[in-house]
């Protein structure tokens, strides 16, 4: 993190962490927890529990349990290792402005506003601001020093102050969590990737929109062209003892 010291007002982020091994694939990384920040893409209501958006949609969130356990873990290591944690927020204003009309792709694409156009009765209720279908997940509640970031599109990047807000800090890597894993996970992992972040998806605490092969497609495709894949218990073993420094000093990925 950023450190102040007492004569100046203002410092660099110093790295002087420890580099710290995380196993992944397709090949470990060497990472300062100073300079990563855990992502929870999208943990709310909507995505994550029955009766929310993707539930009325017609997609299977039935295995989601699991994947908050997951992401409870590493939100607990990422605090305790002092990393930001930041949560994403997908949604819209109550008259869904923030969504676009016809003159969108968003319009034709989201299948949010699809429902909603198919059932009337639901509009203003699906990933509007304000709603229980917008809420983080009650088992996902954010604490004093974490960061929340809405967004209105799939990627984290796009019209929001996110990457202000890592580059801020001295963030290079980024940590994702969340649903869905082919949707925006994968649209902020791909974005980041393109700003020089790099992007390390926690396979077992994401799920994904769609069929089980979806999720085998998204990680293919992370950890072969975009970014890294590791799991949940790997992050925490490697960041839960910050005090192990790994054998390499080089800020980058190592080659197999
Ligand atoms: C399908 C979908 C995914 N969102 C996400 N958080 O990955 C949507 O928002 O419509």
């Amino acid at each position: 993190m950023t450190i102040a010291t007492e004569k100046s007002g203002y410092a660099l982020n110093t790295g002087s962490d420890a580099m710290l091994e995380l196993p992944g694939k397709p090949e470990p990384l060497h990472l300062r927890a100073s300079e990563t920040a855990l992502v929870v893409v999208d943990m709310q209501n909507a995505y994550a529990t029955i009766g929310g958006y993707l539930d009325r949609a017609g997609f299977d969130v039935s295995a989601t349990g699991p994947v908050i356990r997951q992401i409870r873990k590493a939100i607990a290591t990422a605090r305790a290792a002092g990393m930001p944690v930041i949560f994403f927020q997908n949604g819209w204003d109550p008259d869904y402005v923030e969504a676009g009309g016809p003159g969108s792709p968003n319009w034709y694409k989201s299948n949010a506003l699809k429902t909603m156009r198919r059932q009337p009765e639901l509009k203003g209720s699906l990933l509007a601001k304000g709603t229980w279908d917008y809420d983080l997940v009650d088992e996902l509640t954010p604490q004093a020093g974490d960061i929340v970031i809405p967004k209105p599109r799939y990627s984290g990047f796009f019209n929001t102050p996110f990457d202000s807000v890592l580059r801020a800090r001295g963030i290079r890597n980024l940590v994702f969590t969340g649903i869905a894993t082919n949707v925006c996970v994968e649209s902020t992992l791909r974005d980041g990737f393109f700003l020089e972040y790099f992007g390390v998806v926690l396979a077992d605490a994401t799920h994904q929109a769609g069929p089980d092969f979806v999720q085998q497609a998204a990680l293919y495709n992370i950890e072969t062209f975009f970014g890294w894949v590791s799991t949940t218990e790997d992050f925490c073993r490697t960041f839960g003892r910050a005090d192990v420094p790994a054998e390499t000093h080089e800020p980058q990925a190592t080659t197999a």
